[in-house]
């Protein structure tokens, strides 16, 4: 590529574009401002991988499901450890297919390489519905440098097959299929967890998944497990932008999974040292969301998260998000291993709390306090 005396401005251009001039122009491409996030929260880009966050092997459970092996209990342990002190896990050996994972994400590659105005036929009526592309402003922070995917209740209801068939002229068989498989073996994996997290905090093991049932079995319509597709282009500006800024989800779990590492960061106890999450091929990420550590009265704490980007090479993800339906009323599990502890948190529905998340599509830390605490905490 020929020598260029101004620098030039990356924005939407399409993704093959964007490797291209970041291989040829070096430190000559710069980012529109509007993506370049205030300064406080401009990341520092620790390079290496942290050894200290959790990686927990679920072999003992695939071997044992039911059983009380002694392995059964130390992954109950390990999981409840790890879900308490950073929200978040690593989970491997989960018996989830590679295989499926990679089509997955092969398949999301496909469509975020498409043409832009092919990728916007399926957009839908608002950002966490259909596609939606790099534009989306986040007040006092700055855009975010990323598109994505959302397909609502992918179990109930045809919302892969919907999207396909706006975006590709004959649907796509292929991304429809890996969404339903992926959904629902997520979705197994994320009761066993649930169940087994349950039993780490002495509850009943269906403590967390039988109000589901319960809802689903009186016909109620908006509990659901939702995909999200997640891709971060390569950044010219690393160090001035963000693929997404810290927060917690608001659901109640999120599995995910990441085609390369080198992008998700989870917040330490210090409240201040970010940890690069290490890429593990058969790897699924687990965060406790906002809903489980009002539920389990603070005892489970929601991970606090973020993206950072590469220079030079794109990242994409995948997660399923555990969606409660809208009347669910979650009130503090205050009696656990027999021991009383007072509400640390007002009752209030998950529609409620989702209504209050609706202009970023979660509620941000403020000072030091998740948005779940201030909205239902009570201050002792
Ligand atoms: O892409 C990732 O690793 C994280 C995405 C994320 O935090 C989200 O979509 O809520
Ligand atoms: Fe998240």
């Amino acid at each position: 590529m020929a020598a260029v005396d101004a620098p030039v401005c990356v924005d939407e251009l399409s993704v093959r574009d964007i490797s291209v001039i970041l291989s040829g122009l070096s430190n000559d491409v710069v980012i529109p401002e509007r993506f370049m996030v205030k300064e406080a929260l401009r990341p520092s880009l620790s390079l290496l991988p942290s050894s200290d966050l959790p990686v927990i092997d679920l072999a003992p459970m695939l071997a044992s499901p039911h059983g009380s092996a002694g392995g059964r209990a130390d992954v109950v342990s390990a999981l409840t450890r790890a879900a308490k002190e950073w929200g978040f896990f690593q989970v491997v050996n989960h018996g989830v297919p590679i295989e499926l994972l990679e089509r997955m994400a092969s398949s999301g590659h496909d469509f975020f390489c498409l043409p832009t105005e092919q990728k916007e036929k399926g957009a839908g009526s608002n950002f966490l519905d259909g596609y939606a592309g790099k534009s989306r402003m986040v007040k006092d922070v700055g855009c975010m440098w990323l598109e994505g995917i959302t397909l609502r209740s992918i179990l109930a209801e045809p919302s892969a097959e919907q999207f396909a068939n706006r975006v590709w002229p004959s649907g796509n068989p292929t991304f429809c299929d890996a969404v339903s498989e992926v959904g629902r073996e997520l979705e197994a994996l994320k009761n066993s967890i649930l169940g087994l997290l349950a039993e780490g905090l002495g509850l009943p093991t269906d403590f967390f998944t039988r109000p589901f049932e319960e809802l689903k079995a009186a016909g109620q319509p908006n509990a659901g497990a939702d995909l999200r597709l997640n891709f971060y282009p390569a950044c010219a500006q690393p160090s001035l932008a963000l693929g997404t800024m810290a927060h917690t989800d608001p659901t109640l779990m999120t599995l995910l999974y990441q085609d390369t590492g080198y992008g998700l960061q989870i917040l330490g106890k210090d409240g201040s040292s970010w940890h690069l999450v290490d890429y593990k091929r058969d790897g699924i990420i687990i965060f406790v969301n906002d809903v489980l550590q009002g539920w389990s009265n603070g005892v489970l704490q929601a991970g606090i998260h973020r993206v950072v980007l590469n220079r030079d090479r794109h990242r994409l993800s995948f997660l399923l998000s555990s969606r409660p339906p809208s009347e669910l009323l979650i009130q503090p599990a205050c009696t656990m291993d027999g021991e009383y502890c007072p509400p640390r948190y007002r009752p209030f529905t998950f529609g409620e709390y989702i209504a209050a998340t609706s202009e970023y599509g979660h509620l941000p830390p403020e000072n030091g306090r998740k948005g779940i605490d201030i909205y239902a905490g009570i201050s002792s």
